[in-house]
C-alpha cells in the first residue's frame, strides 16, 4: 500500500513524492539564484536529476501543472513546495551528541536557511560543557526537557555513539519530540506516531560498491580478455560514439 501524507485537506501526495520535494526545492532555490524566474518542467527536471514526465506527475499532486508554453513560476513554485513541506516555517531543532559530527551538523549553516534553527546542543561529556559551537552553548543532556519547553522543540537529531542512542530517543520522547533524524547505526524503537528518519553515509558508500563491483564484472563480461584490439571496439561500442 503507498502511504500518503496530507496537509490542510490538500490532495494526498504520496511518500516518494514528498521525498522528493525538497530535491525540487533545492533546484528551484539554485535556479532563482541564477535569476531564472520562469523554467520548463524539462529544465526542471535536469536540474533536480529526475525524469519529466514523473516531476510533473508530482507537481500536480500540489495543483501545480505549469503555463502551456510559459513553463513554471519559479518563485510560485518555491512557495508553494515550501509550505507543502512546512519550511515556510520555523523549525527548532536540538542537536544531541557533540562530537565530531554534532560539531559540523551544529555548523552547517543549510539547517538556517530551510527554516531549521539549532536552539540547544546537548552532550552527556561535562567537558564540553560551556564550548559554544556556531553561537550556541553546549549544555549538559539533562536539560534537554527544559531546552524543548523553552524553545518548542520539535525536532531533535542524534549524533551520539549507537550505544547511547536509544536512551537519548526515549528522553527525546519523553519530552515530547515527535519526529527525530537518527545519526547513530542503530534501528531505534520508538512509539508509532514518532517519525524517525535515518541517515547512514556508510550504507549509501556500500550500495556505491555494489554498483562499482557491477561495472567492474559488467566490463570483464564486455571486454574479451587479453587481445588489444578486441579492448579498444569494446571501449567504443559502450561509449555509444559508433
Ligand atoms: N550517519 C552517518 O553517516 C554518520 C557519519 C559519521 C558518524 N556517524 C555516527 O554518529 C555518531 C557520532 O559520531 P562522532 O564521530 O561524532 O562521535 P564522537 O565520539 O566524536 O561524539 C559523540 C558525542 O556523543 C556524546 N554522548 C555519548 N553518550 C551520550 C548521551 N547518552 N547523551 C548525550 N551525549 C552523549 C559524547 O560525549 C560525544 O561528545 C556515531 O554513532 C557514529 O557512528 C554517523
Amino acid at each position: 500500500m503507498t502511504t500518503r501524507t496530507s496537509t490542510d485537506g490538500a490532495r494526498d501526495i504520496p511518500e516518494a513524492t514528498v521525498a522528493r520535494l525538497p530535491v525540487y526545492l533545492r533546484a528551484l532555490v539554485t535556479l532563482a539564484d541564477q535569476g531564472t524566474t520562469t523554467c520548463s518542467s524539462e529544465e526542471l527536471a535536469t536540474a533536480a536529476g529526475v525524469n519529466s514526465a514523473k516531476l510533473r506527475k508530482d507537481l500536480s499532486y500540489l495543483g501545480s501543472y505549469g503555463t502551456r508554453g510559459v513553463g513554471y513560476d519559479v518563485e510560485y513554485l518555491r512557495y508553494q513546495i515550501a509550505r507543502q513541506i512546512g519550511v515556510t516555517q520555523d523549525w527548532p531543532v536540538v542537536i544531541v551528541g557533540i562530537g565530531n559530527l554534532g560539531h559540523a551538523l551544529a555548523n552547517f549553516s543549510g539547517f538556517r536557511s530551510r527554516g531549521f534553527r539549532v536552539v540547544a546542543l546537548l552532550d552527556a561529556d561535562e567537558h564540553r560543557h560551556g564550548e559554544t559551537v556556531a553561537g550556541v552553548d553546549v549544555r549538559p543532556f539533562d536539560d534537554l526537557d527544559r531546552m524543548v519547553r523553552e524553545h518548542g522543540v520539535a525536532i531533535g537529531v542524534i549524533a551520539t555513539p549507537a550505544a547511547a542512542a536509544q536512551d537519548v530517543a526515549d528522553r527525546m520522547v519523553a519530552c515530547g519530540i515527535r519526529s527525530i533524524l537518527n545519526f547513530a547505526p542503530i534501528v531505534l524503537a520508538v512509539p508509532d506516531d514518532v517519525d524517525v528518519r535515518k541517515v547512514d553515509l556508510s550504507i549509501e558508500l556500500q550500495i556505491l560498491a555494489y554498483h562499482e563491483q557491477r561495472k567492474a564484472n559488467g566490463a570483464d563480461a564486455v571486454v574479451p580478455s587479453v587481445v588489444p584490439e578486441s579492448v579498444e571496439q569494446g571501449s567504443t561500442a559502450r561509449g555509444g560514439a559508433a
